[in-house]
């Protein structure tokens, strides 16, 4: 049902209810850039630069843009993306293409504002606001498609996620088929991914049927040629299976993502919210596929938690992202030990010949670490014998999991998969990223050592979650290693779109230095000898944390 009347939204501008509405509406629009206006701005950003020096409250934080309509019940379009965002601790900013009026019954009336309005919007939040990530839900007309495209043209972000919104969960189509044309010619090859459901997939290849994982696969995959970097489609809808199954496909693997399946009514906005979700983790520095699991974690969460709520009358309610009406616990997370960038911050890395030297057995060096605040721990055992290590990282994974800290082998795909750990670092001589991916899966942590931008570059492609970047200091704990300094650290930083760690001859003494780099997504300073060739790891460690949160709250 598609009831575009535009006539109430165009006559916010119109010159004969100006004087009913107040002139101050018009004004705003037409004044926002004007001379008093910029100075204004100039007198603020002089006042947040002034208290940004004596507080750390201003701190700059991740910033999703939703370009989407709005939904009366709240249970999806731009109400969803706002909580979905703030349950994610990311800003929202919003531009509004279209007023639904919808419930749990199902959808009673669109009214799509009028492009001028979207295109106000669009220029007032990008020309201002620093947004990382932009999000599109509803586009009701190929102007409004045409429209972004070009302010996105102007005002590059660092990803776009769409959400093709065609088709809303009640079975009513939300936009026309002129549409579709400018989603594939115009958006998708600008887009970082892609998220359609059954239906909307259908729609997108020309009404095929899709009933099978391996249809929805030749359908990512035709998808994908129409340009977006990645493709997700979610299969929630696709009754033939027990467990809710989405098909993520890069443009080379495809990763079948499994939850279970919730039963419930309460399933209006899972998309907008799965959606916003994923743009907020990229905001955040994580790469696409650890930002696609920890989405698809967080709604399959929230679905779970609001189950049972009861709100309105009809067959499909909203249901709660905040996942604030049960009081869940957020640990949750954590025991699933998705991977989250700041876990980077204190990362301890192991080292046999240390523990040698000290007379510690490695279990007793991570315990140490992780009960003196390590934040994750590498486990760097070159000299180790396979089952040796295999034992002894089964011991150091029980230890870490007991804290909620993650734990990773250094080089060794095959030990990593023997103990189930939670994931494994590699370097440039090591197994390259995109294979430890493919054999590991898509759940599992992958870090890579980097030394150059195009390292940092090749890393996101193949998949990783986040970069070692160093040396940054001379070391004498990795031989011929080539120093980078703080300048080549901050190049590498400033071209990573993945979170970042900085390691190589980084202790107590200097570790304030690195993290005032103040480049966002360094997120934390690996370190061996400072703890591991201590007499005390634990003290080490502790003092270490709170040299880099204390240069972390600084800069942020
Ligand atoms: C966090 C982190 N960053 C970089 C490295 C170095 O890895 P690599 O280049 O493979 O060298 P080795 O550690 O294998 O000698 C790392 N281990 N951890
Ligand atoms: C393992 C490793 N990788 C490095 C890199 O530059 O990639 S430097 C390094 C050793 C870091 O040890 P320490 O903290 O004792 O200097
Ligand atoms: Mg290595």
């Amino acid at each position: 049902m598609l009831m575009a009347s535009c006539n109430l939204v165009n006559s916010w501008n119109s010159p004969q209810l100006a004087p009913i509405l107040g002139f101050k509406q018009v004004r705003i629009f037409n004044s926002l850039f004007s001379d008093s206006d910029s100075n204004r701005r100039n007198q603020r950003h002089a006042f947040l630069n002034m208290q940004q020096s004596q507080s750390v409250s201003d701190a700059k934080i991740p910033h999703v843009l939703t370009v989407a309509g709005s939904d009366s019940g709240a249970g999806a379009g731009i109400q969803a993306d706002l909580k979905a965002c703030a349950a994610r601790r990311v800003f929202c900013s919003t531009v509004i293409t279209a007023v639904t009026a919808q419930n749990t019954v199902g959808v009673q009336g669109v009214e799509i504002l009028p492009d001028d309005v979207v295109a106000q919007q669009l220029k007032s939040v990008l020309s201002d606001m620093h947004v990382d990530v932009v999000k599109t839900g509803m586009l009701p007309s190929l102007s409004v498609v045409k429209i972004l495209c070009q302010s996105l043209r102007k005002f590059p972000v660092k990803a776009l996620v769409v959400d093709p919104v065609m088709v809303s969960t009640s079975a009513d189509v939300l936009v026309g088929s002129s549409v579709l044309a400018g989603f594939r010619e115009e958006l998708f090859p600008m887009a970082d991914i892609v998220t359609p459901n059954i239906k909307e997939a259908s729609l997108l290849l020309g009404d095929v049927p899709l009933q099978s994982v391996s249809d929805m696969r030749r359908a990512a995959k035709l998808i994908h040629d129409m340009g977006p970097r990645n493709v997700l489609i979610k299969g929630g809808d696709l009754h033939a299976s027990l467990d809710a199954i989405d098909v993520f496909f890069d443009g080379e693997e495809f990763y079948e993502l499994r939850s279970s399946r919730v039963k419930t009514c309460n399933t209006h906005g899972t998309g907008c919210t799965l959606a916003s979700c994923i743009a907020a983790e990229l905001a955040r520095g994580s790469s696409m596929l650890s930002a696609v699991k920890v989405a698809k974690h967080f709604v399959e969460t929230a679905l779970d938690y609001s189950k049972d709520l009861v709100i309105g009358n009809g067959p499909q309610g909203p249901f709660d992202p905040l996942l604030a009406l049960k009081n869940i616990d957020q640990s949750s997370y954590r025991q699933k030990r998705l991977f989250d960038p700041n876990d980077l911050l204190v990362y301890a890395v192991t080292d046999s010949n240390m523990n040698k030297k000290w007379g510690r057995s490695v279990d007793e060096a991570v315990k140490a670490a992780v009960e003196g605040g390590a934040t994750i721990i590498q486990l760097r055992e070159k000299d180790a014998e396979t089952r040796e290590f295999i034992e002894s990282a089964k011991a150091c994974l029980k230890i870490c999991h007991s804290y909620g800290v993650p734990l990773l082998i250094n080089d060794r795909i095959d030990v990593a998969l023997a103990c189930d750990a939670d994931g494994v670092h590699v370097g440039q001589s090591d197994m390259p990223a995109r294979l430890a991916r493919s054999l590991l899966g898509p759940e599992k942590i992958i870090g890579v050592s980097c030394k150059t931008p195009e390292q940092a570059e090749q890393a996101w492609i193949d998949g990783a979650d986040y970069i070692g970047c160093g040396g940054v200091y001379p070391t004498s704990t990795k031989a011929n290693n080539r120093t980078i300094g703080l300048d080549g650290l901050k190049e590498v930083c400033k071209a990573s779109k993945l979170p970042v760690v900085a390691i190589g001859g980084i202790g107590l003494s200097n570790a304030h230095d690195v993290m005032e780099l103040g480049v966002p997504n360094l997120k934390g300073v690996a370190v061996v000898s400072a703890l591991f060739d201590r007499e005390c790891i634990l003290t080490e460690t502790r003092n270490l944390h709170s040299v880099v949160s204390r240069a972390a709250l600084l800069v942020k």
